[in-house]
């Protein structure tokens, strides 16, 4: 592997590098740096935290003169908190070099935003739907940007927001530098990367398995009302340092953050209806540490970057293979190893072995943790407390005329079980009852589809995404069923229909029409609430009738 200084890059740049310890490159940086320094237009994919973000961040900051008072580097990427991520990492690379970068998203008032603005950044990350908002003000102009990003470029189109990119690329002058970061290469990116990118050059770091090789992966089969008992003994055995606990719906982490608090465990959780604000703090508690749970919907899935997250585990499976390998690879990451978890019903097998086919990686069966792990674990924790207390040693003096009391009155051993009983805290467990989610299922699949070959698992939708379908068929599957929820808050249904029966009439149909439905069946009792939306409904097209929602304004 290279060293940075390998690559010509000047001294401050370099500098931040080395102040985030980052000692030797990795392959998609090796690869993509010397491409991106030489200004040509790059496609990138590579696994999950390999460092994507210092990929396209070293090459895109080192072409900015620090004297630059106009927006010259744009980054998109498609949730808030990502944006809020890639600009912390952009901001320690430029440290010494001293560019100014500013996040801008949808929920964060637009006035501090544009404050942020007038002290004239360089660099701009931000979510597509604020972005098209501040240009429509013409609060940011992109007259000058000479630098592109667009990070997980799929899960931006996926989540809706292909026109909005559209209008913003058409508004960044053509001489630029385009790069363009997505997990897969569905037909949809090809078409966009067609129209907006000059012969770029492909640098992919894809191994035979497509999840991190670091991530140990594991499965529990386990009924549907016994998944939360299953759980606490996991958390238990396990005593993750950080675990992040997907669930498929809002209501699900709502309902799964309450029931570990109430077992004593410090989670919260994280979706699309909470505010800003409250995401906010949330992340932040996560990052220092101050929960030790995190518990999200898909809109953790991509991109997240938290040092310290040992466990992943999937409460709920993921609607498909690809949400999968983001999922468990929040663990896993800059050479750290993790441990991923995933409860499966019964009726959920099929599910788990399409998973298992798409990524090519076999997941181990493991048994339901018992009481006695579980208790076992826990016990192992106060032991660790203890010790480490022990160690620490002088601040214990105080208590050690009553141990030496105590030592004489009684047996050592019973004492010291009496303490680690106290420090364990209670077992008697508060009941938690969940609403029930109906199992996800793989129906059909079409046969050659697979996240290495860039198309979507659940059958290469992605071309069909912008179609005009007339039909009505049950095999239209998930945007239907996503549009039927939302149809009361944005936009028709109908209208929408004719997109997703389009993805139901390509070849491997159906396929999607099962799993996909049963997230978004439930998204009508969440569309709408309370959400803040990354966009102004003035910007909005009027010709929604092709246009997905974006997934935010559903059920993560
Ligand atoms: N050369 C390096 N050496 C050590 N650590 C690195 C290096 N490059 C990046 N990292 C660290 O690795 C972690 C993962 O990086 P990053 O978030 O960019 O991954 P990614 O490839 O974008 O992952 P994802 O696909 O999940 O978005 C970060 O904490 C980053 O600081
Ligand atoms: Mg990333």
């Amino acid at each position: 592997m290279k060293t940075f200084a390998e690559f010509g890059l000047e001294p401050k740049v370099l500098q931040a590098i080395t102040e985030l310890g980052f000692e030797e490159s990795t392959p998609i940086q090796e690869q993509a740096i010397p491409i991106a320094m030489a200004g040509s237009d790059l496609i990138g994919q590579a696994q999950t935290g390999t460092g994507k973000t210092a990929a396209f961040g070293i090459p895109l900051i080192s072409k900015i003169p620090r004297e630059e008072e106009k927006i010259v580097a744009l980054i998109m990427t498609p949730t808030r908190e990502l944006a809020i991520q890639v600009a912390e990492e952009i901001g320690k690379l430029t440290r010494f070099k001293g560019l100014r970068s500013l996040a801008i998203y949808g929920g964060q008032d637009i006035g501090r935003q544009i404050r942020g603005l007038k002290k004239k950044p360089q660099i701009i990350i931000g979510t597509p739907g604020r972005l098209l908002d501040h240009i429509n003000r013409k609060t940011i102009r992109l007259d000058d940007v000479q630098t592109i990003v667009l990070d997980e470029a799929d899960e931006m189109l996926d989540m809706g927001f292909m026109e909005d990119i559209q209008s913003i690329l058409k508004l960044v002058p053509e001489e630029r530098q385009t790069m363009l970061f997505s997990a897969t290469m569905p037909p949809n990116i090809q078409r966009l990367a067609q129209q907006f990118l000059k012969n770029p050059q492909h640098v992919s770091v894809i191994p035979k398995q497509i999840s991190a090789p670091l991530i140990d992966q594991a499965y529990i089969e386990v009924p549907e009302r016994q998944k939360f008992e299953a759980l606490s003994r996991l958390i238990d055995m396990e005593s993750p340092d950080l675990a992040i606990v997907f669930g498929r719906t809002k209501r699900r982490v709502d309902e799964l953050a309450e029931g570990l608090q109430k077992r004593g465990y410090s989670a919260d959780g994280l979706h699309g209806d909470l505010s800003q604000n409250q995401r906010d703090a949330v992340m932040r508690k996560f990052r220092d540490g101050s929960i030790d749970v995190l518990v999200a919907t898909d809109v953790a899935a991509r991109g997240l970057d938290v040092s310290g997250v040992t466990h992943v585990i999937n409460f709920d499976l993921p609607q498909d293979p690809e949400s999968y390998v983001h999922r468990i690879g929040r663990t896993g990451r800059a050479g750290k190893e993790g441990t991923a978890w995933s409860f499966v019903t019964p009726r959920e097998m099929d599910h788990l072995h399409l998973i298992e086919r798409v990524t090519r990686h076999r997941i181990t069966r493991k048994p339901l943790p018992t009481m006695a792990e579980a208790i076992e674990g826990k016990q192992r924790i106060t032991a660790e407390r203890l010790l480490a207390m022990v160690e620490d040693g002088g601040e214990l003096n105080e208590y050690k005329g009553i141990a030496i009391q105590l030592l004489e009155q009684y047996d050592s051993v019973q004492l010291l079980s009496a303490a680690m009983k106290l420090l364990t805290g209670d077992t008697k467990d508060a009941q938690i009852e969940l609403t029930p989610e109906d199992p996800i299922r793989a129906k059909r699949r079409g046969g050659k589809n697979d996240i290495r070959s860039g198309r979507k698992p659940n059958g290469g939708y992605g071309g069909n995404r912008t179609g005009s379908g007339t039909g009505t068929g049950t095999g239209g599957g998930y945007r239907g069923n996503r549009d039927n929820a939302s149809g009361g808050t944005s936009g028709s249904s109908s209208s929408r229909g004719g997109y997703s029966s389009g993805y139901g009439s390509n070849s491997s149909g159906g396929y999607g029409g099962g799993y996909k439905g049963n997230r978004d069946s439930g998204a009508s009792r969440d569309a709408g609430a309370g959400r803040s939306s990354d966009r102004k409904p003035s910007t909005r097209p009027s010709s929604t009738s092709t246009r997905p929602a974006k997934r935010e304004d559903y059920d993560i």
